[in-house]
């Protein structure tokens, strides 16, 4: 069953654009990385998806409903969470406090603190800290309480927004472990931003390429895994930017 639908979604920023045209389609319960270089409009298209922007064109359905023009808290009460880019998580308040904000659009009070539970059960780590200032964790921590905060309004979506920047390896491994863990318990379908496709295929899952707010290649990770090591023998470095054929 299609979970969502982007059809022709176009988003600009004054007289830039940003987006310009993406279709593609999410099936549910599945794992979708999406790649591309900066300034590929891989951050405008989670944001227009979630009603954090508007798009100038195109529509985005979830579950086969329209929710293009519809306000993030209205996108959020469809199923749909997104886990931005930079983690966008109260450094003043404490690990808790940080995943109680925004529980009031919730109207099962008794299953938000089941949900706590079930998230320290996921991150230990958060549980252990839970008192603790959310500015007093680490970069690791920080991305754990952030996708925390994400599925605290119950999402059948979550979009996290390059979960992997800015940690160290072995950590990286962490959030995914946790997050493959999460799809499997709680039958969540993902996207995900990811810069590098060869974390992307040993997580697994499909591929779109983004380049100059375009959708240029759409397949399996591991096919532009290769493709990456292929690049980096011939040309000592592996750069997506410069795949422009389609993967099919
Ligand atoms: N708030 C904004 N105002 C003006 N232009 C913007 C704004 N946000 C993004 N852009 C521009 O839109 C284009 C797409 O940016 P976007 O952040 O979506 O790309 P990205 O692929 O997520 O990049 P990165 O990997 O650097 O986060 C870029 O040219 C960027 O400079």
């Amino acid at each position: 069953m299609t979970k969502l639908g982007v059809f022709d979604l176009e988003v600009r920023y004054g007289k830039v654009p940003a987006l310009g045209g993406v279709t593609l389609h999410l099936q549910e319960g599945e794992r979708l990385f999406v790649s591309g270089p900066n300034g590929a409009g891989k951050s405008s298209l989670l944001k227009a998806i979630a009603g954090a922007v508007s798009s100038s064109h195109g529509r985005v359905e979830l579950d086969g409903d329209i929710i293009t023009g519809k306000s993030a808290e209205a996108i959020a009460r469809y199923g749909l969470s997104m886990v931005p880019e930079g983690r966008d998580i109260f450094s003043t308040l404490t690990v808790e406090e940080n995943l109680r904000v925004g529980t009031g659009i919730r109207a099962d009070k008794q299953a938000i603190e089941g949900d706590i539970a079930e998230i320290y059960d996921a991150f230990p780590i958060l549980g252990e800290r839970r008192h603790a200032n959310a500015g007093a964790l680490s970069g690791g921590q920080q991305q754990m309480l952030a996708i925390g905060r994400g599925l605290m309004t119950n999402p059948k979506l979550m979009m996290v927004d390059e979960p992997s920047l800015g940690l160290a390896p072995n950590i990286v491994d962490q959030v995914y472990d946790t997050l493959v863990a999460l799809q499997k318990e709680r039958g969540l379908t993902l996207l995900i931003v990811e810069q590098s496709s060869a974390r992307a295929a040993r997580v697994g899952g499909r591929m779109v390429l983004l380049r100059g707010g375009q959708v240029v290649g759409d397949g399996d990770a591991s096919e532009f895994a290769e493709r990456d090591l292929l690049k980096e023998a011939y040309f000592g470095q592996a750069d997506q930017s410069k795949s422009t054929e389609q993967v099919q």
